[in-house]
């Protein structure tokens, strides 16, 4: 029986960050890497290796913003065969802070860039080709992107060096006609790439839009434990592991992991399907005002917060804020 060649990218502590400002512990990430390892998973995104130079505000995020190699020796002496992989924004990244791969723990460096930066982001991953590394570039916001800005972005990815391409559901607003839709687009204008895909579960749809993705093909699939990750959360790490067909996976260690972390942390932090994130999933928005609503005291006003986003005729009282 032909093993099926799907590879999970579990993104917990990268996406799940965005939930917690990436307050995890050491013993966190450690349990959480030996779990992933133990359960067969290929990849798990260990954080952002962003530069703190770069960014405001970078004091308050936990050091999984900002990865450094000799912090994450310490976290994971022992590597298994789970590999390590980081997330890089454009402009938010010192290439001088990176080192050739095999002086470094980690062996992926995925860059994300929205559609008109797909050139930027291709000289990044020329950059982290050139120093050892598998590379990923992921187009966020895809729902949001013309036709012949996506063909135009294809031809300069032809031309480059980056191993696998990203489809990503960022505003978790596509159901499985759109991402079939875009999986085919994408496998006829690359025909020599791999591919990628990142969803989020505002629709309820992260896990089924996963599946069709793999179902058509697409190789590297992003999850995380507990769908934990921005807003609506991401595709569960655990459902890939125990529903995919012909893998090698085991879900007892994702479990043990789910007991003893997440189910605790699920009560103190928020994510997952909750009705503002449906609704500007549903407007293909993205979440952060339904992030700000659920952040204030109004947070279960959901009606207001409906009619606010689909009414056309918004005035801008500076007194009052926005109506
Ligand atoms: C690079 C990631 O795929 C970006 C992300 O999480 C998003 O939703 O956008």
């Amino acid at each position: 029986m032909k093993l099926n060649p799907s590879k999970i990218v579990d993104c917990t502590i990268r996406d799940g960050g965005l939930v917690n400002n990436w307050d995890f512990s050491v013993e966190f990430v450690q349990d959480l890497y030996k779990g992933l390892n133990e359960a067969g998973i290929e990849y798990m995104e260990i954080g952002y290796k962003n530069s703190p130079k770069l960014l405001k505000g970078a004091e308050a995020a936990g050091p999984w913003r900002f990865l450094d190699d000799d912090f994450l020796r310490t976290v994971i002496p022992q590597k298994g065969t789970t590999k390590l992989s980081a997330l890089v924004d454009i402009g938010r990244v010192a290439e001088e802070d990176i080192l050739p791969r095999e002086e470094s723990m980690l062996d992926l460096i995925r860059v994300a860039c929205y559609i008109k930066d797909v050139d930027k982001a291709l000289q990044l991953v020329q950059t982290f080709h050139d120093r050892g590394y598998e590379t990923t570039i992921n187009i966020m916001a895809l729902s949001n992107v013309m036709e012949n800005e996506l063909l135009e972005a294809f031809e300069l990815i032809n031309e480059s060096v980056v191993d696998v391409v990203y489809i990503v559901d960022s505003y978790g607003s596509l159901d499985y006609k759109d991402m079939l839709y875009l999986v085919d687009k994408f496998k006829t204008n690359l025909p020599n790439k791999r591919l990628g895909v990142h969803t989020h579960n505002n629709m309820q749809m992260a896990f089924s839009n996963t599946l069709v993705a793999a179902e058509h093909g697409v190789e590297l699939l992003d999850a995380s434990v507990y769908g934990m990750g921005r807003a609506a959360g991401n595709c569960p790490t655990e459902l890939l592991v125990t529903h995919l067909k012909n893998t090698k996976y085991t879900l007892r260690p994702v479990l043990e992991m789910i007991d003893k972390h997440m189910i605790a942390l699920r009560e103190k932090e928020e994510w997952g399907y909750i009705i503002p994130y449906m609704i500007t999933g549903s407007l293909d928005e993205h979440p952060r005002s339904a992030m700000a609503l659920r952040a204030s005291d109004d947070k279960d006003n959901s009606v207001d917060f409906y009619d606010k986003l689909t009414t056309p005729e918004v005035s801008f009282d500076s007194s009052k804020g926005n109506k």
